[in-house]
């Protein structure tokens, strides 16, 4: 038996490998299964020249077994196998990849299906070996050997009698200890868990002993526990069919194996990219908001695969931000993976496939918006907040490409439409898109300042959710007609005859409401009487870029900094209030003219939903008029 050391830098190196080149144990099992089909794929290209063998497919597979007496787990192989010379190359030298000078010695110019390259994955075995054992018959060699190492102090090899060619890896699991127990990895489900994480498209079967369950045949009811060797693995991707064998069941199965959700998706999207950067990708639009969908816990992102090995579960680069909702994966070949196969090398690979991604889901989001109006606006009630963030966030960068996405509901028949719809519909003369914010249409539609503009027979936009008026505002227009918010200052309304006598009554009544604005003491930046209101006695209007609504979430955020609205109260002169007023104001009530303001002024803010700002005093006021 020879007794070698690992070279000084292969020491370091395998530390490293243990401690911190991967974030989890688990994927030992990927890269051994990567080895191995590795291993099998140069028998398939031997087979390509070689006469003496004939790939039949049902004797190459991967067999996992595992010894719970002995805690051992191995991993069998029908593939190619190694010789000594390649058994020192390549497990004796940390960084050297057979696999990789294959690929290059036989020009395999896609080389898609070898996916070793970097001469590393074997040694990440030692993440919950304390002993491996590798027992092999390479194709081209007469001996069999057995390397054996227990880390870094180095291995052995000696010849074994002859066995099948192929490979056979036994992993000796570490002790157990209290922060960590290695025998997961000889239980079954777990095994299979990881086997279909990570190498479920792995081209050969994956081979795993199950307990079965089975009718006895005597009994009824009764059952017999069995253990059958099954393949684990699909093997074939769904991404690399035809997409004209796949059927609606196909993908819905898929999404549901992949455990992207327990809902039907209302969309898929195989997409095949042979440009550039080559790429697979399948993906859905959920048919229900996942539950924990707009809270900081919901990771966005797209599952990446190499070559058919999973490499990330939730790649967050590959969607934006807006199309988080969206499921699903991709799969190429043109990665640079990084050593741990966790992270990419180049950015700039993913941001060619992160581009294509997001102008296929805009595109078949407008489509299905053409197409099929009830399922787009089923899909927009779940996740078009969402998209209207996206228009608000990242400096509003993002709304050219959701503008025509987003909807609101019209006063019309308070149903949803697009920013399109409106702007197709307005009257000639109509000089905004106007739109009333609350919290819900019934609120909204009842609003004081609305009723006017509805009068004039315009639309109206009824913005609901707490985003929406950000995201009109980051619009500013939409083909070049500006929006504007019946609570917000000039509606360019033509002049009625109430419009006149509104400004006529403020100038005549400028020391009333000069007193009244000085009772509020810097609450409110104006007091007049309102072009706006019909039946109510007063409104409260914000007169800067920041809305009543505004203010209110921006109130509410943990980091809010006092951000107010500029508000002016509006007076009905045509109600009796004013009339009191008047009076009170003529025989130098001054104290009367205070209380009948301050009473009138936070009746405006509950009207807005606004806090009251001294709800005693309110109460203490109302109480007065009596
Ligand atoms: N089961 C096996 N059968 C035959 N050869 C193997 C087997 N496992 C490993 N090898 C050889 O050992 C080499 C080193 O394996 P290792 O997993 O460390 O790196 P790799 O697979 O080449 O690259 P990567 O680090 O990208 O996975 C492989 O390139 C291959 O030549």
């Amino acid at each position: 038996m020879e007794t070698k050391t690992f070279q000084a830098e292969s020491k370091r190196l395998l530390e490293l490998m243990v401690n911190a080149i991967y974030s989890q144990k688990e994927v030992f099992l990927r890269e051994l299964i990567s080895n191995a089909s590795d291993a099998i794929d140069k028998m398939y290209y031997q087979a390509l020249t070689d006469d003496a063998v004939t790939f039949d497919p049902e004797d190459y597979f991967i067999k996992i077994e595992t010894d719970e007496t002995n805690r051992t787990l191995t991993i069998r192989d029908t593939g190619i196998g190694m010789t000594k010379e390649e058994l020192e190359t390549n497990l004796g030298t940390i960084a050297e990849s057979g696999s990789l000078a294959f690929k290059n010695e036989n020009e395999i110019e896609d080389g898609h299906d070898i996916i070793g390259q970097f001469g590393v994955g074997f040694y990440s075995a030692f993440m919950v070996a304390q002993k491996v054992v590798v027992e092999t018959q390479s194709y081209h060699a007469d001996e069999a050997y057995r390397w054996e190492s227990e880390g870094v102090e180095g291995y052995t090899i000696e010849p074994i009698s002859n066995r099948e060619t192929g490979t056979t890896i036994t992993i000796y699991l570490k002790e157990n200890h209290e922060d960590e127990a290695f025998d997961e990895f000889l239980e079954e489900d777990r095994l299979r868990s990881i086997i279909k994480k990570y190498s479920d498209f792995i081209r050969y079967p994956i081979k795993l002993d199950v307990t079965v369950q089975h009718a006895a045949e005597d009994d009824e009811g009764e059952t017999v526990e069995a253990v059958e060797e099954k393949t684990i693995n699909n093997m074939i991707p769904i991404w690399k069919k035809n997409k004209s064998e796949l059927t609606d069941e196909d993908y819905t199965n898929f999404y549901h194996e992949k455990r992207y959700g327990f809902d039907t998706p209302v969309k898929h999207m195989h997409i095949n990219v042979d440009g550039t950067i080559r790429y697979n990708a399948i993906l859905y639009i959920p048919g229900q908001v996942p539950f924990d969908f707009y809270t900081n816990e919901y990771e966005r992102g797209l599952e990446l695969y190499s070559n058919g090995v999973l490499i990330m579960e939730k790649c967050s680069d590959l969607l934006p931000e807006y199309f988080g909702f969206v499921k699903g994966m991709v799969d190429s070949e043109d990665l640079s993976l990084n050593i741990s196969r966790e992270i990419l090398q180049q950015d700039r690979q993913l941001q060619t496939i992160a581009k294509n991604i997001k102008t296929k889901i805009k595109n078949e989001l407008k489509q299905m918006l053409k197409n099929e109006r009830e399922a787009y606006e089923a899909m927009f009630k779940q996740f078009g907040t969402q998209l209207k963030y996206g228009v608000y966030t990242d400096f509003g960068q993002n709304q050219a490409d959701l503008k025509d996405l987003i909807m609101f509901y019209s006063s019309r028949d308070e149903s949803l439409i697009t920013l399109q719809e409106y702007v197709e519909r307005m009257p000639e003369d109509q000089p905004y898109i106007y739109y009333a914010a609350g919290d819900s249409i019934d609120k909204v539609k009842k609003t004081p300042q609305a009723e006017r503009v509805l009068d004039h027979g315009y639309e109206l936009l009824y913005l609901t959710e707490q985003v929406d008026e950000f995201a009109i505002k980051m619009l500013g227009s939409f083909e070049d007609k500006e929006f504007r918010s019946v609570a917000g200052g000039d509606l360019g309304l033509s002049e009625t005859e109430e419009d006149s006598s509104a400004e006529q009554e403020t100038k005549e009544n400028e020391t009333l409401f000069t007193a009244m604005k000085e009772a509020l003491n810097g609450s409110v930046t104006d007091v007049r009487a309102s072009k706006r209101l019909k039946s109510h006695p007063v409104c409260l209007t914000a007169e800067g870029d920041i809305s009543i609504e505004m203010e209110k979430t921006l109130q509410a955020m943990p980091e809010n900094q006092g951000i107010q609205a500029d508000k002016a109260l509006e007076i009905n002169a045509d109600h009796d209030v004013f009339a009191k007023l008047k009076d009170a104001h003529d025989n130098g009530e001054n104290e009367q003219v205070q209380l009948y303001t301050n009473v009138l002024y936070n009746q405006a803010r509950l009207i807005e939903g606004l806090p009251l700002e001294d709800p005693v005093a309110f109460s203490n006021n109302v109480a007065k008029l009596f």
